[in-house]
């Protein structure tokens, strides 16, 4: 019997720093997170971030947390349960990080007599620090633990037609009667050296002006071209005039090189340029999380506000919108016939 295994990334059990440390531990200590060999990310990770992250990160949590728990996994659940309602086959919800593994949800499809996996990692982008590392942890696991089950996993959906739709709508219907002057897009950042590890080409990434925008076979693992096609997709879709959005990352964490531009920046930058309201979209979480909720909708609004901006229109994730549920449950429903298709 075939079977959905939906995955997120995970949150801290509670906003209390010894549980955000637990759970910053075991996601900062991943090789696919902070890729640096095993000696130096321990004592990177364990003998300096852990000593005090966790404190900060813990108050941030606070401001965000609700009364059910982490908004990213009360968001996971609420659309678990709404694809449940359409689709035939069992659909279980793991989370790469924290109290809900991967290994308790291939259990709980076991124990319902799965043993067709259909792994979905809940991001539209590949990442090394996403996507990948569900799929070979779960691979890893299928080997130890369940080597009677097959595991198929869905690529990366950013550029599918009918997920672009999707966004574009939520967009204009979240933007409407607004007048705004700039869209930003603002996609999480991952540090340079991760897209020119993941270039299966070796050579195309040069992370410049042109690369993303150059056809190659590097693209199908390339976060930033993922990332700026969505936006170039949407915008045509839109019919957004070239001067009036843009892409930034967001999220940086420590002092290597990330992706540029980065949102806080550029938020600055467009508030000090005379734009009065703007709009942000985050497009590569599908559920609201610590990054949407604190860091752009209280901080980023903040930087706005400090350089004379007056609007800042946070654009919720897709979450459980009923046109989310609905585009999730058709790609399932159609594996559950045949195979999806891939990208
Ligand atoms: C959308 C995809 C994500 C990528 C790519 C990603 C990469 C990445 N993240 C860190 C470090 C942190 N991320 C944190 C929170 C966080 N990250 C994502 C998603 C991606 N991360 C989400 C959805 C969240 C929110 C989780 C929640 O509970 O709401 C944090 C914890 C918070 C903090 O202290 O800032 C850290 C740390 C790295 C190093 C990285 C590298 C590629
Ligand atoms: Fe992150
Ligand atoms: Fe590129």
């Amino acid at each position: 019997m075939k079977g959905i295994l939906l995955v997120n990334l995970g949150s801290p059990d509670s906003p209390d720093p010894k549980d955000v440390k637990k759970y910053l531990g075991e996601f900062l200590m991943d090789e696919r997170v902070i890729d640096i060999p095993l000696v130096a990310r321990t004592a990177l990770v364990k003998g300096i971030i852990l000593n005090t992250r966790p404190k900060q990160s813990a108050a941030a949590y606070k401001k965000i947390w609700w009364d059910e728990g982490s908004p990213l996994i009360v968001i996971s659940e609420r659309l678990q349960n709404k694809i449940q309602q359409q689709v035939d086959i069992p659909v279980s919800l793991a989370m790469r990080y924290g109290s809900m593994t991967i290994k308790k949800g291939l259990q709980e499809l076991v124990d319902k007599g799965v043993d067709e996996v259909l792994l979905f990692p809940l991001y539209p982008q590949f990442a090394m620090a996403t996507t990948e590392t569900i799929t070979v942890l779960a691979e890893e696991l299928r080997q130890q633990y369940f080597p009677n089950i097959s595991i198929e996993s869905v690529p990366a959906f950013y550029n599918k037609p009918d997920y672009i739709e999707v966004l574009s709508n939520s967009i204009k219907s979240h933007l409407e009667n607004k007048q705004i002057d700039h869209l930003l897009f603002s996609y999480h950042g991952v540090p340079e050296r991760h897209i020119r590890k993941s270039d299966v080409t070796k050579s195309h990434c040069k992370i410049d002006g042109s690369c993303c925008e150059t056809p190659s076979k590097a693209h199908e693992f390339c976060y930033r071209h993922q990332c700026l096609e969505v936006t170039r997709l949407v915008a045509k879709k839109l019919d957004l005039k070239e001067a009036t959005y843009s892409t930034s990352f967001q999220s940086r964490l420590g002092f290597d090189p990330w992706l540029l531009p980065y949102t806080d920046r550029t938020i600055e930058r467009l508030g000090k340029q005379g734009v009065k309201n703007m709009a942000i979209v985050t497009p590569a979480f599908v559920s609201d999380c610590l990054e949407t909720l604190e860091e752009i909708a209280m901080e980023g609004q903040e930087i706005f506000h400090e350089v004379g901006g007056q609007d800042f229109i946070t654009i919720p994730c897709l979450n459980d919108d009923v046109a989310f549920v609905d585009l999730l449950s058709n790609w399932i429903n159609k594996w559950t016939n045949t195979k999806i298709e891939t990208t």
